[in-house]
């Protein structure tokens, strides 16, 4: 490359299970598809050493600050995230360089039966208020557990029998080989999956055009539509990962899909609307479906906390 980089590429990663499967397998990709050798960094943050920190500092924003750190800095040429987990807002100095093809979106249950088959009143572990809200519309007998943690850590809560179940992502759950836990893989009519959910984004310096392109090989097309579509909604609503908003965007015969949903905390009520567009609208689509949201009151269902 003519930016002086001799040797493999650097990417950054946080050191969980998911996030370095996910990210071995974005550097394989590029090597193949390059010839480019990539070395997996690992980045140790503030939230992987602190539970309580994490919680008082807010959410997954801290993994994603270290990593964008370490790529301004220039101690690593990208970083690799789980898009889910980045805000909607743009970072100075940050491309989006690539989205890889989307792997499967949905929400799995794992537990002994599917949602229908649990007990009155089983215990159901999970912190998203987006899963709070939609599995209380499913079943409002049920008891709703918080709880935090990886993905290992939440399944272990179910073996000890201290929870019935939990819900996770099954893109996850795949990359950490634990799809054996799932007993059911939520249809996103039952359960709308997180905005970019299964989607992976890859940063780099916005000034580094070369890497960009480089980086650019493992771009798929139509993910980057959907995840846009899903974003944008997000974003129009002014809500972060922890809002009670689930969204699911899919090209069907060359239509573009967006399925959008804003629930009250305690889903009782949700407002839910679709609509479908030319792909190479995405944005528009999102913004209008959001739109749409807004003026049946989804910042008022949003603003009820419990
Ligand atoms: N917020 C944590 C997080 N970020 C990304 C994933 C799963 C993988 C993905 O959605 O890409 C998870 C765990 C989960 O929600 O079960």
């Amino acid at each position: 490359m003519s930016t002086g980089s001799r040797g493999p590429l650097r990417l950054g990663t946080r050191k969980s299970l998911m996030a370095t499967t996910q990210s071995q397998g974005v550097a394989d990709a590029l090597s193949r598809l390059t010839g480019h050798a990539v070395e997996l960094v690992g980045v140790t943050t503030q939230g992987d050493v602190s539970k309580a920190l994490l919680a008082q500092i807010g959410g997954t924003g801290v993994f994603v600050n270290a990593l964008r750190d370490r790529v301004l800095s220039g101690e690593v040429d990208f970083a690799v995230h789980s898009l889910k987990d980045l805000p909607t807002s743009e970072t100075p100095g940050i491309a989006l360089a690539a989205t890889p093809a989307r792997d499967d979106a949905r929400d799995a249950l794992c537990g002994p039966a599917k949602l229908a088959d649990l007990p009155r009143g089983a215990r159901i572990g999970t912190g998203s208020p987006r899963r709070v809200a939609q599995l209380r519309a499913l079943r409002p007998d049920l008891e709703i557990v918080p709880i935090r943690g990886n993905a290992d850590t939440r399944l272990r809560k179910v073996t000890d029998g201290e929870l019935d179940a939990v819900v996770l992502a099954h893109a996850g759950l795949r990359r950490i080989g634990r799809l054996d836990a799932v007993s059911e893989v939520f249809d996103p009519d039952q359960m709308l999956p997180a905005p970019g959910q299964g989607s992976l984004a890859l940063e780099c310096r916005a000034d580094r055009d070369d890497l960009r392109a480089l980086l650019g090989t493992i771009d798929d097309a139509p993910t980057r539509r959907a995840v846009t579509a899903e974003r944008t909604v997000l974003a129009v609503l002014e809500a972060g990962c922890s809002a009670p908003v689930g969204t699911y965007a899919a090209e069907v015969d060359e239509r573009l899909h967006l399925t959008a949903a804003v629930a009250a905390y305690d889903g009782s009520r949700q407002v839910r609307l679709s609509a479908s567009g030319h792909p190479d609208a995405a944005e528009q689509l999102g913004r209008d479906l959001a739109n749409r949201l807004l003026a049946q009151g989804a910042d008022q269902l949003m603003g009820e906390r419990e």
